[in-house]
């Protein structure tokens, strides 16, 4: 049976996106994929998550969105308990495959979705699309159907439909899979810019989270075995190797480079 503790309100404060309490989950007969995780992001902070394979980010974003419960322990978002299968608009998640996400027959029907259903105006529905439409560059799309497109533009899509929601928080999983590097660029660039939203996003292109991030977690065994700023997580060699990760290129100064190249 699932246990959920309750956060005392002393330990609330309003500058915290998501705080996390001994959160544990195991997948049925198995063994546990988070071990009493504690975590706190703060309002406006961009958060990487990194770890091998299998470390459990996936798992930990679908118990944040309320998708499966968790074994024990808690999770608050804004100060309030994350409740299984409640909808929160405040948070946003931009799925590692896109198929699931995009159902309607073109793109302007699905980036008008989720504000249509927050029951806003048309004006206003209009407003967050023609937005969401900018921000992202994907305009031009707007009247084909979404299952016609790349995986790239797929990806942008799903994100415009997302911030037309204007959430607090956005959790992105492995957002630059598949994209090539003008889509990644543009990703980037648009993460980087935009400033109204807390994020959490797991990626294996370290190279984007250096760039993107502000604060990196490394999750590994079910725990959290490092979190700081990333450039001084991700150039401890020791440390990313033990956990199955590399030291990103742009970090290894050119003697070390040249060293590696020739091993
Ligand atoms: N539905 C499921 N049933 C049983 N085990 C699962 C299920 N989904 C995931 N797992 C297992 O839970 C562990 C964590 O998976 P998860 O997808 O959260 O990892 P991840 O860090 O996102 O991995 P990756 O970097 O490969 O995407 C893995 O060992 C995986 O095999």
């Amino acid at each position: 049976m699932a246990i959920h503790k309750i956060l005392p309100d002393s330990m609330i404060s309003s500058g915290k996106a998501l705080q996390t309490v001994g959160l544990t989950y195991h997948y049925h007969g198995r063994p546990p994929v988070l071990k009493g995780l504690d975590l706190e992001i703060l309002e406006g902070e961009r958060v990487g998550v990194i770890g091998p394979n299998g470390a459990g980010k996936t798992t930990l974003f679908m118990l944040c969105c309320g998708v499966i419960m968790p074994t024990s322990g808690d999770i608050q978002l804004f100060g309030k308990q994350v409740k299984t299968g409640e909808f929160r608009p405040e948070l946003g998640m931009i799925f590692q495959n896109q198929n699931d996400q995009l159902f309607c027959p073109s793109v302007q029907d699905d980036v008008s979705f989720g504000p249509q259903n927050l029951g806003l105006d048309r004006s206003e529905v209009e407003e967050r699309v023609k937005e969401a439409f900018k921000i992202t560059g994907i305009g031009d799309l707007a009247q084909r159907p979404p299952h016609h497109l790349s995986g790239g533009e797929k990806r942008l899509v799903a994100i415009a439909g997302v911030l037309a929601m204007r959430p607090r928080m956005v959790i992105y999983d492995e957002p630059t899979s598949n994209l090539d590097i003008r889509f990644r660029r543009r990703l980037i660039n648009f993460l980087k810019s935009t400033t109204r939203e807390t994020m959490l996003i797991a990626s294996h292109d370290l190279e984007f989270i250096l760039e993107v991030c502000n604060r990196v977690i490394l999750l590994d065994g079910g725990t959290i075995s490092a979190d700081g700023i990333p450039r001084e997580i991700m150039s401890n060699r020791e440390l990313m190797e033990a956990h199955g990760l590399e030291k990103p290129h742009s970090l290894i100064p050119h003697k070390e480079n040249h060293h590696l190249e020739h091993e």
